[in-house]
């Protein structure tokens, strides 16, 4: 499990461990780490380091020393080193490291914008040094023009803790931030890195191990390794039947909407159910039927007329709402599968009904909820752009206040569940952003909580199996084949080779 923290964690842990250590010794750790990952990179690009011309972007905090102190070891190996001084203070030492090395320090509070352009779009490397967990709120001047200029920069642009402009604590972007093609991260992950919209400006995260381990508190955010998902999935023994691997129940569909469905059984079939049975009208019936064979199928012609699943058979969790529908009758069948005494996954349509009626959701057993955050938006009545801007914060409101596990789908997916660590899902693609991946994602998580698990651990295993899947389907292996573009179809289809490789 890779756990990450908020700035206030790291540092309390960082005050703690400094205690016992000669002054110095942690920010010297921090940049030998750095200037370690940076000579690698100038030398992945450049064949050495010698000759580089390397630019320096400091800010008044020890962010900006940390830059200093590591531009000065790469000066000492040859690089032209110049610092960009961008604070109201600077860090005095690591600028004396630097300038006994003969590197250079251009002074920002002698306004010369257009040299720190030009130096900034034609360097080898930029160090982002502005700020780290010291930052708070939007970028002020003139540290907002320089990250702006990061994403025009010809050669690499690595960041130093956390790109300046995210914030570390939530991932949460105000205004302009630097983009960074690699973040050399010290300590322990900020949460920043691993949620979006900030994880899309860190890029590929290096982490510096500066001896921070034994003191850090429980986190906040975890995301699940593969090995960790290996290790909570269900697997077939000798002793198994269908019961044991677990029967999904599956109510989704309607004569409008036919295509969700047979996603959903799709997901779950592949997804390794023991047994998938499916609930609706007559027409998604007979498509799942042609698609499906594996499913058992029930028609329920008149949702009003009685109990629409009492006829269906045993079910150990049952999937609600892709493609059902949202009038009377669509909520008669949700009244009716959130009635049962088993975990309820509620997708889609089914959480329009929620939005509309909260009672549904006043049960007994687990319920899994998995809106994007268009849904979440009705559910919370907070508009969609911030949860977008906030989603580690409105996905733990929404556990919170509704009192179920929450899938927050999206860029980076989050499952939250109250006094739980809130799971990051690290796989996936962005070509997994079209049409019918979510119903795939509910069917694959039916299965899971079918199969025994918690819908904490059901949502972040099936998140994590859907993102390799897609991955997949997108190279055709992972050996970095040339990607293509996927139908939601093809996410079920990857799933066996996905377990496979888990
Ligand atoms: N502690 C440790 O043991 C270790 C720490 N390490 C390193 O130290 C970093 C933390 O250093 P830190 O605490 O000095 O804060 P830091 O991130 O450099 O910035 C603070 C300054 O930035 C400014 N500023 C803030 N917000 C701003 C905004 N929106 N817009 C513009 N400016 C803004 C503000 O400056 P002011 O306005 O006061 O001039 C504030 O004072 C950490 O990320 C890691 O890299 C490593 O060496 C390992 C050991
Ligand atoms: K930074």
């Amino acid at each position: 499990m890779r756990t990450a923290y908020t700035s206030d964690q790291i540092r309390a842990a960082e005050l703690a461990l400094m205690a016992k250590l000669p002054e110095g010794t942690l920010m010297g750790r921090a940049a030998a780490g750095l200037a370690a990952v940076c000579a690698g990179l100038l030398t992945g690009v450049r064949g050495r380091v010698y000759g580089s011309h390397v630019v320096l972007l400091i800010g008044s905090g020890d962010n900006g020393g940390d830059a200093l102190y590591a531009g000065a070891r790469l000066a000492r190996r040859g690089a032209r080193v110049v610092a960009v001084l961008a604070g109201s203070r600077v860090h005095e030492g690591g600028l004396a490291a630097l300038r006994a090395v003969g590197g250079r320090a251009t002074d920002l509070r002698v306004p010369i914008p257009e040299q720190a352009r030009e130096l900034i779009l034609e360097a080898d490397l930029v160090v982002d040094g502005l700020v780290g967990i010291g930052g708070s709120g939007a970028l002020r001047e003139p540290y907002a023009t320089l990250a702006g200029l990061t994403a025009q920069a010809s050669g690499l642009v690595v960041a130093v803790d956390v790109p300046s402009g995210v914030d570390a604590s939530t991932g949460g972007v105000d205004g302009a931030a630097v983009r960074a093609q690699v973040t050399v991260t010290f300590g322990a992950y900020k949460n920043g890195l691993l949620i979006d919209p900030g994880a899309r400006f860190a890029g590929a995260v290096e982490f510096v191990d500066i001896g921070l381990g034994p003191y850090l508190p429980d986190p906040g955010v975890a995301a699940p390794t593969g090995e960790d998902v290996a290790d909570l999935l269900p697997r077939p023994g000798a002793e198994s039947d269908k019961y044991r691997r677990g029967v999904v129940g599956i109510a989704a569909g309607s004569d409008r909407y036919t295509g969700a469905a047979v996603l959903a059984v799709g997901g779950a079939v592949r997804a390794g159910a023991g047994m998938v049975r499916f609930v609706s009208s007559a027409e998604p019936v007979r498509l799942v039927r042609a698609r499906w064979p594996e499913a058992v199928t029930t028609i329920v012609a008149d949702p009003l007329g009685g109990n629409p699943v009492e006829e269906v058979g045993r079910v150990q969790a049952w999937v609600l709402g892709p493609g059902l529908g949202t009038g009377a009758e669509a909520h008669a069948v949700a009244r009716a599968v959130l009635s049962t005494q088993v975990p309820v996954l509620v997708d889609a349509d089914g959480l329009t009904l929620i939005a509309r009626d909260r009672g549904l959701l006043r049960r007994d057993a687990p319920t899994l909820i998995t809106p994007h955050a268009g849904e979440l938006s009705r559910l919370l009545g907070v508009p969609r752009e911030r949860i977008e801007a906030r989603r580690l914060e409105h996905v733990r409101r929404a556990a919170a206040e509704l009192g179920v596990t929450v899938l927050l789908k999206g860029s980076t997916t989050l499952v939250a569940e109250e006094d739980r660590p809130v799971r990051v899902n690290t796989t996936g693609t962005p070509w997994l952003a079209t049409g019918g991946t979510g119903d795939v994602l509910a069917g694959i998580a039916g299965t899971l909580l079918a199969g025994g698990l918690s819908c904490y651990d059901a949502a972040s295993g099936a998140a994590y199996v859907h993102g390799l899947a897609a991955r997949l389907a997108v190279r055709g292996d992972l050996a970095g084949r040339a990607e293509a573009p996927i139908a939601a179809l093809d996410v079920a289809q990857a799933l066996p080779e996905a377990l496979r490789v888990l």
